[in-house]
């Protein structure tokens, strides 16, 4: 049995590229008194998110070897074990899924592994909603179990779409998910009180979705069309053939580009290029100074529907220096 109180759990998932990463940045500004144990998993085995998240005093534990929601549950089971061994004080842990989780596995680990649902309880499942992509990524299943599974539903990227666009999306999310609160967002732009401790977690909800849920043990199968590509380099980059690269991966290839991301070594540049985009939008800014001892190098993570690996191996190839 617990020996105390539980401690609220947050799971934080929705599709690449929605803005679960600029929610979770919010929410860990507005909640700078609290002791936050953050886990990020990601798809693809890089920690390219690790460092687009602010730093704070929280512990923020990686997950890279696979996706939460399929081999690395276990390792889910393990650090929360861990969190509990170390004795301290958490007030809160919030996860924040891989774009291509399926959540119901993640809540179901906090339901039936016993220890786990010994100290720890769901606050609330929050699912980021792109407005602008949806469409498309509903053609994939991931998207429509991290909606139905949702009791917040945050619709973010509201900038970017017309009122009509709107009226309609919320429609066809009502009927996804009728009883999910919803937000409509802008840069994750909601109150973290209207986030957090307001246990909206409600079990029978999710049954109704997944009568199984406290009963099988749950495995997702990614459809494997849609695959993550990693490529490093320790040789500097030139910047304008990145440039020409990228306008033209961005104009040929955005559609299928569901997420790329990464961090780039220029030449005679001694900061880091940090770059991400969703699609057709793209956005690089100015990162830190490369430290002395710093290995230079440059990372990339490209994640998309039938992505053609060679070709976007040659293509950083010849963005060398
Ligand atoms: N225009 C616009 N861009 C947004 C908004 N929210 C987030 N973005 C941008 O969308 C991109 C993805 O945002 P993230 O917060 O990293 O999304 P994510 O869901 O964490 O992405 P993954 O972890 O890769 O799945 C970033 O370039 C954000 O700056 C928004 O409301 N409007």
């Amino acid at each position: 049995m617990s020996k105390g109180k539980s401690i609220p759990v947050t799971i934080l998932t929705g599709f690449l590229g929605a803005g679960k990463t600029t929610v979770l940045n919010n929410l860990l500004r507005d909640m700078s008194n609290e002791k936050v144990a953050v886990i990020i998993n990601e798809f693809g085995d890089t920690s390219i998110d690790g460092q687009l998240v602010i730093p704070t005093r929280e512990e923020i534990i990686e997950i890279n070897s696979g996706c939460i929601c399929c081999n690395v549950r276990g390792d889910l089971i393990y650090l929360l074990d861990n969190l509990m061994k170390q004795g301290e004080e958490i007030d809160r842990v919030v996860i924040e899924t891989t774009g291509m989780a399926n959540p119901a596995p993640v809540i179901q680990t906090f339901l039936m592994d016993e220890k786990t649902a010994d100290f720890f309880e769901i606050d609330s499942v929050i699912t980021l909603v792109d407005a602008k992509h949806i469409r498309q990524h509903l053609e994939e299943e991931e998207p429509k179990q991290q909606i139905a599974f949702a009791d917040v539903l945050l619709i973010n990227k509201m900038d970017l779409i017309t009122k009509d666009e709107k009226i309609n999306l919320e429609k066809q999310l009502i009927r996804m998910n009728p009883q999910a609160q919803r937000y409509f967002t802008s840069f994750g732009d909601v109150e973290t009180k209207d986030l957090i401790g307001k246990g909206s977690f409600l079990l029978d909800n999710v049954l109704k979705i997944d009568p199984s849920l406290l009963t099988e043990s749950h495995h997702h199968h990614h459809n494997d069309e849609v695959t993550s590509f990693v490529l490093q380099e320790n040789r500097s980059l030139d910047m304008d053939k990145v440039n020409k690269w990228f306008a033209y991966l961005v104009r040929i290839k955005g559609e299928s580009l569901y997420r790329y991301k990464g961090v780039l070594y220029i030449k005679h540049m001694n900061r880091k290029v940090v770059f991400q985009g969703v699609h057709m939008l793209f956005a690089g800014t100015k990162g830190d100074v490369w430290k002395k001892r710093e290995p230079r190098k440059s990372e990339v993570v490209f994640i998309g529907k039938n992505l053609d690996h060679q070709e976007l191996e040659e293509g950083f190839k010849n963005c060398l220096a």
